[in-house]
């Protein structure tokens, strides 16, 4: 119970009534008591819910953490996202072991079709980590922290860098399906919204308040990455651009498609934004990747429904490529 001094109106008729913003902005009165009435004052006691931007203390996420790390001797250093039809990657994984997130107490489960719900964890490019085979989607219905928590999860396991990989929508008209796109900056749209994964009580332990996020997407890992995929020989298929993060689950319409280029963004997607940020406000090295499943319709005249079906094909496809780049990416990377 917290006790909570807010103002009220009180009307000619003596009768009480508290203003809209009397509403604690870190949490939701729950059964309010009326304790004590002074002048145009009212104290109540109640219940608070713990709205702390992880919604997960970080006892909790240090247990869960705990839990995990009994399943498997493997000590990761990096922490990879498969993104959707992406999760072939895990099969490249040696010496492995698997755990399903419906194992792990507290820990969300994914519900979309090319999430598959695991965490494995052992070595890709000599390298020890632990893969998220499936991620946790704002469209599915959770609060932006529970989405980005298995970041928090992940640095208690012991990572410093985090892979965050995704399929998007193609917005640069240059583009082309099947590209792959270093991810250099971002745009938070529901962020600028009001919907940021950092929004509730702030535990210091986890990160600043307000944390900086230029540069959010580490440079010397984007250069290497370059260097890597024109090496691979993927020179005509690699871009470094802008991903802008929406809510889903609904594509883009026309409308929508042209105001996110005029935005400055080169591809769409409804991830991965919310789980960079957690990752830089607990000082993991981010480093991001798209595939490009689609091109969003900006014309009328040549505007066609995309897929989820169609997002995981062109997942398939290019699974192999990058394979390959993340592969070479985590052996090559500075620890
Ligand atoms: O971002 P990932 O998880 O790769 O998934 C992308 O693909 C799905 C749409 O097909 C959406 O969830 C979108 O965000
Ligand atoms: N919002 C959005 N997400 C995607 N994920 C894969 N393709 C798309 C797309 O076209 N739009």
């Amino acid at each position: 119970m917290h006790k909570v001094v807010i103002n009220v109106i009180i009307d000619f008729d003596g009768i009480l009534s508290v203003p809209n913003d009397a509403m604690p902005i870190s949490g939701v009165y729950k059964q309010p008591v009326i304790t004590k009435l002074k002048r145009r004052e009212i104290v109540v006691m109640a219940g608070i819910d713990d709205m702390s931007s992880s919604g997960y203390s970080f006892d909790e996420v240090q247990s869960i953490a705990e839990n995990i790390k009994s399943h498997t001797k493997i000590q990761p250093k990096i922490g990879i996202v498969c993104g959707s039809g992406l999760g072939d990657l895990a099969n490249h994984v040696t010496n492995s072991d698997t755990i399903c997130y419906s194992q792990i107490p507290k820990f969300p489960v994914s519900t979309v079709p090319g999430h598959d719900g695991k965490l494995v964890f052992g070595l890709l490019g000599g390298k020890p980590v632990v893969l998220m085979r499936g991620r946790i989607h704002y469209y599915e219905g959770h609060p932006m922290w529970r989405v980005a928590v298995p970041v928090r999860i992940m640095k208690a396991l012991g990572i410093t860098t985090v892979i965050l990989t995704n399929a998007a929508g193609g917005l640069n008209p240059e583009y082309k399906t099947g590209d792959i796109m270093i991810i250099k900056d971002h745009i938070d749209l529901p962020g600028l919204t009001g919907e940021c994964v950092l929004i509730g009580k702030n535990d210091e332990r986890f990160g600043p308040r307000f944390p900086a996020t230029v540069n959010t997407y580490d440079q010397s890992l984007q250069d290497l990455a370059k260097t890597i995929a024109e090496k691979l020989g993927y020179a005509k298929i690699l871009r470094q651009g802008t991903y802008v993060m929406v809510g889903g689950p609904t594509f883009e319409t026309v409308a929508e498609s042209r105001l996110l280029r005029l935005f400055g963004a080169d591809a769409v997607g409804m991830s991965t934004v919310p789980e960079a940020i957690v990752a830089r406000h607990c000082g993991l090295r981010v480093f991001g990747i798209s595939l490009i499943t689609d091109m969003c319709p900006q014309d009328y005249n040549v505007s066609r429904a995309t897929t989820h079906e169609e997002v995981l094909l062109v997942g398939e496809r290019r699974a192999k490529d990058l394979q390959k780049l993340v592969t070479s990416l985590v052996e090559q990377m500075n620890d």
